[in-house]
């Protein structure tokens, strides 16, 4: 019998720490170039067959916080398992009154809040330079197909999806300042987290398809008279918006598989590929063969 291809990753976020309604294939802990991911990579099938990579984004008992998290080493192992595209799912804030907690969001634009101190690029402390290109830093055709098929997903049930939005992702942990929360609504953000970067932009840079689907849990700390948002009040969405994520999930994941196999749709899903080639430096002697190999982890086509 020739195995099952996993061309689906799904990176879970806080509260949801894995998927429902899957039968368990099996558990893997590859050791990447940059270690090890947050969690064993648990690999599941759909009655269909269709096979799915999951992470818990922060370990499955929530024992990482968002600085710490691997995400070169979650990224480059579901790249090596031979993934396609990745849907991540992110508790966010929401900065706007209509997005209430408990809303569902596709953003298509960040604001990077974060401090510098996550290593945010697999070329990081290599001979090798590259810079990526991520005006839109989600993948375009992946959010155009998510739209549809999450409303009709969540159709009947009280929750909302808002589309192109944009999300501030801070450092944390502490969470913002009523001044700073303020000021992220006057340069139009729309909800805010602590993990999306760099996630993202390594997806790029291994030429992944990604988008997150963000989930509401509370109002920050700009409504003049509420309280600042503390992690009770995370916690009070959480339960929910993790149990909504699985559904959703299970109610895309067979359709996602076969349009990234199919030849024509599938093209949807082929956007980011390719794109690494007009970003790396060219061949130079200065760069080691140490580099070159750790590289061709994730990019085996442009590192041989
Ligand atoms: C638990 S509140 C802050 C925490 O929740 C979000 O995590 P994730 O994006 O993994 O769902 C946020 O980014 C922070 O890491
Ligand atoms: N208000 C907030 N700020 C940052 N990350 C969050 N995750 C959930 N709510 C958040």
């Amino acid at each position: 019998m020739t195995e099952q291809r996993v061309l689906i990753g799904v990176i879970g976020g806080s509260g949801l720490y894995h998927l429902d309604n899957l039968t368990f294939v099996k558990k893997v802990h590859p050791e990447t170039p940059w270690g090890y991911p947050s969690s064993p990579i648990v690999i599941s099938s759909l009655p269909t067959g269709t096979q799915v990579a999951f992470i818990a984004r922060h370990g499955t008992g929530h024992e990482i916080s968002p600085s710490a998290v691997p995400s070169r080493a979650n990224i480059a192992a579901l790249k090596s398992l031979g993934v396609r595209a990745i849907l991540a799912f992110s508790a966010v804030g929401s900065l706007r009154e209509e997005i209430s907690p408990g809303s569902f969001v596709l953003p298509n634009q960040i604001i990077d809040r974060t401090k510098g101190i996550r290593p945010c690029s697999f070329f990081e402390g290599t001979s090798v330079v590259a810079h990526t290109t991520f005006g839109d830093p989600f993948s375009s055709g992946f959010l155009t197909w998510l739209e549809p098929r999450i409303n009709k997903a969540l159709e009947g049930r009280d929750t909302k999806l808002f589309t192109d939005k944009c999300l501030v992702v801070m450092e944390g942990p502490q969470f913002s300042t009523r001044a700073e929360s303020k000021m992220y609504r006057q340069w139009g953000g729309d909800l805010i987290n602590m993990s999306t970067l760099p996630e993202a932009k390594l997806a790029r840079e291994a030429e992944l398809s990604y988008a997150v689907v963000a989930t509401a849990t509370d109002y920050d700390s700009w409504r003049p008279h509420d309280a600042a948002v503390t992690a009770a009040d995370v916690f009070k969405t959480l339960k929910t918006n993790a149990d909504t994520s699985r559904l959703v999930a299970e109610a895309i994941l067979d359709e996602l598989n076969a349009t990234i196999n199919d030849p024509d749709n599938g093209k949807l899903f082929l956007d980011e590929v390719g794109k690494m080639k007009f970003s790396i430096m060219p061949r130079s002697a200065q760069q080691n063969k140490e580099d070159l190999e750790k590289l061709a982890y994730i990019l085996p086509e442009y590192f041989p």
